[in-house]
């Protein structure tokens, strides 16, 4: 036996171990859980407490079975400690048998290197059998690094971390627990009270960030976290879909993952039913929408013209118009939410009259308060100097008569629409109309916010849209902002980070550049990056970290044959195969497929058992990733719509191994360039 296989033998009979404690935890998870019967507590709280073992117990039972540990540490004062995905220990109060990997001893796994051992002697990776469901036997490898103290010679050369980048990709997106790079690592574990900002590449592991980062917090600060919530936006089901097995494997369920438009229909409570045009849209998301929202809403705040006369028995208690209209504007001046501000005028106009009763006639109790603020006269004149309303009415009103200096003739124009003023609850809205819905909900009440959110793809998002993200963050909550200007491919995208952090309510985030690629192989990043002298932002080029990789550029006759032939030879290989181009383009080509006998999936289905070939439009591209790309007709591509060069950027860096560009009509200029050969 050689040492490494003595030493393997040993992690294995570990393993099991681990394995077996993790079977007495499943079992003692269920065995205490109780209910309101079983315990002498009230009922509510024994009620909670059987909720939250419950969960526990179902999330334990639920786990996905697969190794129990990614890594070891030794440190140089003898202790070892395995890390994984979970921690691993049937008694909370004793050192668990494995440490779960966002403890802040498992910290130095991630960050501890030879100049910077951290009081690492020595960090393991484990080599396990692609699709390991946890059996001991798929134990395979290991791989030591000495840093510090008496260096032993390193076994391995990284093969077990480069095999990891490079893996095929098949089914949704995975964990990267077992690999975070300290660069990464800063990222996730920054402060909870801290807003990130992450201007990366294309495939430098920015969602994977946000996730671990998500992750991190509520392991971290499970009491507030959860409490106040967490909410993950990506830009749409798609891509939601792929992500959605992420946060599960490492062991957090209670994570409301959501697109910004669907967010927004929630939240108001209607369904997009209408569509804007480009250039009703382009208003509707421009910042000073805000203001002509807020100027709309208070411009029914009216000064009352009268003195006020409220009955009270034998008297009448009279306030003047004067101290009136002082009351209004002294409230409308503190610029409470608009509901509010109707109670607070409520409440002061109460008082003026208590103020006048008790010279009169000595104190007046809480009773005599609550009647006054409910008697009809005080109420008459909430109702006609800060009149109760709602958004759709609102919003109802500016977009028949778009009356604001703020907006151009034209701009009125494009957005004024006849809405029937009752009942606006029929009315048909657009995607963007409900943006303006809350962003009236906003002014009218503070919504209750997350303690945390995640933006994925952040730099496709409106003004408008950031600021109903940063609405929704408690006053102590924070942001992980994740983008790529160079990827932004909305009208209103983004084109530099301070702007938009200003409209996300952070404008002092830090912004932190990832350039370092763990999809896209080289060769396809120097494709990629002929187009982004093109794209009008200032973002640092990626470079790639991936030893492997092939891209071939051809000229073809017929592009559904060429893309039957090209998938054909993809499919001789391991891995996802994805054909994107252009939208009429791609339901053609679906066709050619299924001629052909190719059966294909469609973007976001990654159901066990689904075909191996995705065809999808290139708008569905964002955020995901294929093994083998084959872009067809990237001309088509670029030319579909204003920002298609940035499309186009997306769709040729979704490639995790393997590009083939295949184009009948000539390359976009900004892409042309040598040829590419096989590498
Ligand atoms: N440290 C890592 N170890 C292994 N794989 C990684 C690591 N970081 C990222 N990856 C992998 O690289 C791929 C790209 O990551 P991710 O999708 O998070 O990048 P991205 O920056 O969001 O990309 P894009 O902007 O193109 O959508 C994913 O498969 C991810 O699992």
């Amino acid at each position: 036996m050689t040492p490494l296989d003595h030493e393997l033998a040993r992690e294995r009979a570990f393993h099991d171990t681990c394995r077996a404690a993790l079977t007495r935890m499943v079992d003692g998870a269920a065995d205490r859980v109780i209910t309101g019967e079983d315990v002498s507590a009230s009922g509510a709280d024994a009620e909670t407490l059987g909720y939250v073992l419950r969960s526990h117990a179902k999330e334990l039972r639920e786990e996905r079975p697969g190794p129990l540990f990614f890594g070891a540490l030794d440190h140089e004062d003898g202790q070892r400690h395995h890390i994984g995905r979970r921690r691993v220990g049937e008694h909370p109060a004793a050192p668990p048998l494995v440490v779960d990997w966002r403890a802040p001893v498992a910290r130095a796994f991630y960050q501890a290197r030879p100049g910077d051992p951290q009081g690492v002697r020595m960090r393991r990776r484990f080599g396990w059998a692609p699709y390991s469901t946890g059996d001991s036997a798929d134990l395979t490898g290991l791989e030591d690094e000495h840093l510090a103290g008496a260096a032993g010679p390193r076994q391995g050369d990284g093969a077990i971390l480069a095999a990891e980048i490079e893996r095929p990709r098949t089914g949704p997106m995975r964990d990267i627990a077992a690999t975070i790079q300290p660069e990464q690592d800063d990222l996730v574990r920054a402060a909870l009270t801290t807003s990130v900002c992450v201007q990366g590449a294309p495939g430098t592991g920015k969602t994977a960030v946000g996730l671990h980062r998500a992750a991190y917090l509520l392991y971290t600060h499970p009491r507030r976290v959860q409490r106040d919530g967490m909410l993950i936006l990506g830009p749409n089901r798609t891509f939601l879909a792929y992500i959605a097995e992420v946060l599960p494997a490492l062991g957090e369920y209670d994570v409301r993952q959501s697109t910004v438009d669907d967010e927004m229909a929630r939240a108001v409570g209607h369904e997009p039913r209408a569509e804007d045009g480009e250039a009703a849209a382009a208003v509707k998301h421009d910042a000073r929408m805000a203001d002509v929202l807020r100027r709309a809403l208070y411009a029914r705040v009216r000064t009352p013209a009268e003195e006020l006369t409220v009955p009270d028995g034998s008297y009448r208690w009279r306030v003047p118009a004067a101290e009136l209209a002082g009351i209004v504007e002294g409230v409308r001046a503190e610029e409470p939410p608009y509901a509010i501000g109707r109670e607070r005028l409520r409440s002061r106009v109460v008082r003026a009259l208590q103020l006048r009763a008790e010279r009169r006639a000595g104190p007046r109790g809480t009773a005599w308060v609550r009647r006054m603020e409910r008697s009809r006269p005080v109420s008459a004149l909430v109702d006609a100097c800060w009149p109760r309303t709602g958004p759709e009415e609102v919003l109802a009103g500016v977009l028949a008569d778009p009356d604001d200096d703020a907006l151009t003739a034209d701009e009125r124009a494009a957005i004024r629409r006849p809405v029937p003023a009752r009942p606006h609850r029929s009315a048909r809205w657009t995607a963007a109309d409900l943006v303006l819905l809350d962003e009236l909900a906003g002014l009218l009440e503070r919504p209750a916010g997350y303690g945390h959110i995640v933006v994925d793809e952040a730099q496709d998002l409106s003004p408008m849209q950031c600021r109903a993200i940063a609405r929704r963050v408690t006053a102590s909550g924070s942001l992980t902002v994740l983008g790529d200007l160079a990827q932004g491919t909305t009208p209103w995208a983004a084109r530099s980070w301070r702007a938009h952090l200003a409209h996300l309510g952070r404008p002092d985030a830090e912004v932190t550049a990832l350039t370092a690629g763990f999809r896209v192989p080289g060769a396809v990043v120097d494709l990629a990056n002929r187009l982004l002298g093109a794209l009008g932002v200032d973002v640092p080029p990626g470079r790639s970290l991936r030893r492997d990789g092939e891209v071939t550029v051809r000229e073809v006759a017929d592009l559904a044959e060429a893309t039957v032939d090209a998938v054909r030879a993809a499919l001789g290989r391991e891995g996802s195969v994805g054909v994107i181009a252009a939208e009429p383009d791609a339901e053609r080509l679906r066709g050619a497929l299924a001629a052909a006998g190719i059966p294909t999936a469609r973007a976001g289905e990654v159901a066990p058992g689904a075909p191996r070939v995705t065809v999808l439009p290139a708008t569905l591209a964002k955020g995901l990733e294929y093994d083998h790309v084959v872009v067809a007709e990237p001309a088509a591509v670029a030319e579909a719509e204003p920002r298609g060069l940035h499309r186009l950027y997306v769709v040729l860096t979704r490639a995790v191994s393997r590009l083939d560009v295949l184009h009948t009509r000539p390359l976009p200029k900004e892409l042309a360039g040598p040829e590419f050969r096989d590498s």
